[in-house]
């Protein structure tokens, strides 16, 4: 099989054939930033990283583009009630997502706009919907006509433009052909900053921003967008009618993430019930967290607990503890050796990275056991296989970013520590010095190293 992805537009299943062999475009609503990142966000930017690294995995070239809301009404209201300017707001904001996204190992995109880096590229866009009679100008707004689009209007969410409510705001129904209109252009307002266009003064709509620079990095027509579900209508059904009645492809594939909820409400800055990342991180450790957002389904809901986040913590440190043990047998790990065929049947099933974790889980169990007979030839092939199934999902506990952050940074350190001890202890055995042997032992285990004794000789652990 090769890989099948869920595309919202069809509600199918499909199989994915990029637009140019061999190369992948790929845009992601990104944050809008008003406050720091939830757990939720996050979810959303790891699932996108774990498609993205397969993509990258079975050789394309994946050009990767996840922008930033940085004004909208919620950072003017933010930056209202502190008495600063817009900008320190979405500043701030921004460099917490970008941590944020950091911390949880996403691969930085390749491109990363900000909206109001591109209010040119806007105007462009609502001259040629203005040309083609799917804009009008009204009280010193844009608006985007849906009558115009009628046939089309409400595909990929699904519904009848005749069924629609409303669009946003009723304030603004006076100036609106039909109700369901929405804006391409906010007219400027006292206090709020704004940007020139032939029809005057203002500020752009979120829709727009979004088909102004995925068009601008992605092309006219590109392969993947994504985002969470709540985007799907009105964010998404907008974007594809403004970038389709303009005469763009725009994406070929959309794919939309479930919600992380809270007590069965999708956790949200808005609605005050965000788990912040600094919080959790006291919680678990960076890889932990990311291990729990991405093993459930991308498509499916969580509802969050600390359960299931230590349970989560807790499978991961069994995946951890053979990769750890296996390594200190075999040195040289080939990061060429082949992933098992049921991983690849996994993730080619749109990215089924729970059945992924489900085949790593496997193999682990296998490698203990090839430990425990101390059969290293079969120990190699397995903690090859952990580590590069492991990559691709952004877990190698031996990776770059996991070997340097959290306490796993210091795990080199340590075992140096720790090998001396053991010396000491070895040699107050050898003279039949059990006290001192013992003593060693107890020092080490007041410090939170627990040693343990196997046929390979003595190996360490932090108690947990
Ligand atoms: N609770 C959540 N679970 C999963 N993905 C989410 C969640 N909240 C937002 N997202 C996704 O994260 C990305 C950035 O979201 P954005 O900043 O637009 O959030 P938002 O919906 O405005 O936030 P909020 O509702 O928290 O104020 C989007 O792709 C969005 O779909
Ligand atoms: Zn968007």
């Amino acid at each position: 099989m090769s890989l099948h992805l869920y595309d919202t537009s069809t509600r199918t299943v499909r199989e994915f054939v990029p637009v140019e062999p061999g190369r992948v475009s790929m845009y992601l609503c990104g944050a809008t930033v008003q406050a720091p990142p939830h757990i939720g966000h996050i979810r959303s930017g790891v699932n996108f990283d774990v498609l993205r690294r397969w993509l990258l995995r079975q050789g394309y070239d994946v050009i990767f583009c996840r922008n930033v809301t940085d004004l909208d009404d919620k950072i003017i209201r933010v930056a209202a009630s502190e008495g600063v300017p817009w900008f320190v707001v979405s500043e701030r904001n921004q460099r917490a997502f970008t941590w944020a996204y950091d911390q949880l190992g996403c691969l930085p995109p390749t491109v990363e706009p900000r909206a109001m880096g591109h209010v040119p590229e806007m105007v462009e866009l609502m001259r040629r919907l203005m040309d083609k009679g799917h804009a009008y100008a009204s009280g010193g707004d844009v608006y985007f006509d849906v009558v115009s689009y009628a046939d089309r209007y409400g595909k990929l969410s699904n519904q009848k433009l005749e069924n629609m409510r409303a669009a946003g705001d009723t304030d603004t129904d006076s100036l609106k052909h039909d109700p369901r209109d929405f804006a391409l252009w906010k007219g400027a307002k006292p206090g709020e900053p704004t940007w020139p266009t032939p029809w005057g003064r203002g500020r752009p709509g979120w829709h727009l921003e979004c088909s102004a620079m995925a068009t601008k990095y992605l092309g006219g027509t590109f392969d993947i967008h994504g985002g969470g579900v709540d985007l799907i209508f009105p964010h998404h059904e907008n974007e594809i009618a403004q970038s389709q009645a303009a005469g763009d492809g725009f994406a070929r594939y959309w794919l939309h993430n479930g919600m992380l909820k809270l007590g069965g409400e999708k956790m949200s800055k808005s609605l005050g019930n965000s788990l912040l990342i600094p919080d959790m991180l006291r919680k678990v450790r960076a890889v932990e967290l990311r291990y729990y957002l991405v093993a459930a389904h991308y498509r499916s809901a969580i509802d969050y607990s600390d359960e299931a986040l230590q349970e989560a913590a807790a499978g991961y440190r069994r995946i951890e503890g053979f990769v750890t043990r296996a390594a200190e047998v075999i040195h040289d790990v080939d990061a060429a050796a082949p992933l098992p065929q049921a991983f690849v049947d996994a993730l080619d099933d749109d990215l089924n990275v729970s059945q992924a974790l489900a085949v790593v889980h496997e193999v682990v169990r296998e490698g203990n056991v090839a430990l425990a007979q101390g059969n290293k030839e079969q120990v190699a092939r397995l903690l090859a296989e952990t580590q590069n199934m492991l990559d691709v999902i952004g877990l190698d506990p031996r990776s770059e970013q996991w070997r340097t952050t959290g306490d796993s940074g210091l795990r080199e350190v340590v075992d140096a520590l720790v090998a001396v001890a053991l010396e000491q202890r070895q040699a107050a055995r050898a003279r039949k010095d059990y006290a001192a042997a013992d003593a060693i032992r107890d020092q080490l285990a007041a410090a939170g190293i627990v040693v343990e004794d196997t046929p390979q000789g003595p190996r360490w652990e932090l108690a947990r």
